[in-house]
């Protein structure tokens, strides 16, 4: 078998395609342009390259862009206090912290500051926690850009058996809890897990996020799996890699995803539609707002005749 592979810069242009049209019709019907703002602190290289990749993706589909470059001594007061700031400002529509932060900061003190309207990475506790009852506003964009993988790609979920390795907070956990919310049979495992093939083995849908170059060998997949490498790692010569042995594996799985170019184009996707959502709900709150300002202007005339 060799396996078909799901082109995550293919899927992406297709999503960013339609994602220009939304932000076309939004200027159209209500003259806002969708504004993200990228605070980026210190000056940790992968993080600067991620910034401008996200930027240049922005103004791809229309999307106006800032980023903020902040010392990599700010305290906690001043980063919580331009938060706040790009909180209050009508003309911003997403604001993400890149991550990681310089290790002085509290991150989930920090996440917790940003609007939970604006939060187009889906990092706020109520968004993350918004995933255990269906009721986020925004996902994270690396599980939500995997769920338009297999959806773009026909794999079903349903009942299927979804093995996830590695649990971090951006990635793992929401997975998992995505794919429950889709009534997926789920088993959350970790690098360390005793006996991991024990768990991979079982999966129709295996997906990996641990950070471990090669975890995962073909001894590992159960044939025909679908199986979605999310890892990101450099070998000493700086070349990337995935968590997943891609030249094994895909002679037993039945579709797999690269690195490059399969999960990471979806993650910066997603982040552009989760703008576009976040301006298009900021600019319907603002017109219903409005209409209820002259209803009750008009009921106002009415009955002081
Ligand atoms: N605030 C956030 N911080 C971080 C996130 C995030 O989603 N929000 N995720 C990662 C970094 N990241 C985006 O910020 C990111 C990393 C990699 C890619 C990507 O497209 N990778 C390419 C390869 C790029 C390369 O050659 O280096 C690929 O896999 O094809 C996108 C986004 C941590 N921080
Ligand atoms: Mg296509």
């Amino acid at each position: 078998m060799s396996a078909r592979i799901l082109d995550g810069r293919d899927i992406a242009r297709d999503i960013r395609a339609e994602t220009s049209l939304r932000v076309a019709d939004l200027a159209a019907s209500a003259g806002v342009v969708p504004h993200l703002v990228v605070i980026l602190v210190g000056e940790n290289p992968a993080s600067r390259v991620y910034v401008e990749n996200k930027a240049r993706a922005c103004a791809q589909v229309g999307i106006k862009s800032t980023l903020v470059r902040l010392d990599v001594g700010i305290s906690a007061q001043e980063l919580i206090c331009e938060i706040e700031r790009l909180n209050r400002s009508p003309d911003v529509h997403g604001i993400l912290v890149q991550l990681p932060l310089p290790p002085h900061h509290d991150i989930q003190a920090v996440l917790r500051t940003i609007s939970i309207h604006k939060d187009v990475d889906g990092f706020h506790l109520y968004n993350v926690g918004g995933l255990v009852v269906g009721k986020t506003i925004f996902s994270p964009c690396t599980p939500y850009g995997v769920m338009r993988m297999l959806d773009h790609a026909a794999i079903p979920v349903e009942g299927r058996n979804v093995t996830i390795v590695g649990a971090s907070n951006i990635v793992g956990k929401p997975m998992a809890l995505m794919m429950m919310a889709r009534e997926a049979t789920v088993s959350v495992c970790h690098a360390k897990t005793r006996d991991l093939a024990q768990y991979t083995i079982l999966a129709d849908i295996l997906i990996v996020a641990a950070g471990v170059p090669k975890l995962i060998g073909a001894q590992m997949v159960r044939t025909g799996a679908a199986v979605i490498d999310v890892g990101i790692n450099r070998d000493p010569q700086g070349k990337l890699q995935g968590d997943v042995d891609f030249d094994a594996v895909r002679t037993k799985a039945s579709c797999i995803t690269p690195v490059p170019g399969g999960v990471g184009p979806m993650t910066v996707t997603m982040l552009l539609v989760n703008t576009v959502s976040a301006a298009e709900r900021i600019a319907a709150n603002a017109t219903m707002h409005s209409l209820r300002r002259s209803d009750l202007k008009a009921d106002l005339s009415v009955q002081l005749g």
